[in-house]
């Protein structure tokens, strides 16, 4: 077994290396995501306290709806189902809507919003 750290997953000895290299890419481009994901919700997560200072609602359907035709479209022209990509974006948009809900929520009671959601403690934070 090669345990290459954090930057690929485990692979046993045996796997042959045309399918080891193609897991490389693989991880690489999962790397990528969790990062990507990472910037975005720190980003959402400031856009969730401006919301809560501005009393503005957690959610917003015309943005999203907004977001949902551009996706779709960049899916098409990349080549990625539309529909897997609409339902990508709505599973991340929900995890943002709890988030500033909570941070809504914690500001409301006066408390500290550092640490009020995951990932808004630590580097960048
Ligand atoms: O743009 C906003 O208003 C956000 O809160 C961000 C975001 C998103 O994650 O893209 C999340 C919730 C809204 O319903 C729309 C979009």
């Amino acid at each position: 077994m090669t345990r290459p750290g954090i930057h690929a997953s485990p692979e046993p000895d045996e796997v042959p290396a045309e399918l080891r290299a193609a897991r490389g890419t693989i991880d690489n481009i999962d790397a990528a995501l969790v990062h990507l994901l990472a910037e975005r919700f720190r980003c959402t997560q400031q856009v969730g306290v401006l919301k809560a200072r501005l009393s503005l609602p957690p959610s917003d359907p015309a943005r999203e709806q907004r977001q949902v035709a551009r996706l779709r479209a960049l899916a098409e022209e990349a080549g990625l189902d539309p529909v897997f990509a609409e339902k990508f974006l709505a599973f991340i948009v929900e995890e943002v809507i709890r988030h500033h809900t909570v941070i809504a929520d914690t500001i409301a009671t006066g408390g500290d919003v550092a640490g009020a959601v995951p990932g808004s403690v630590g580097p960048g934070a």
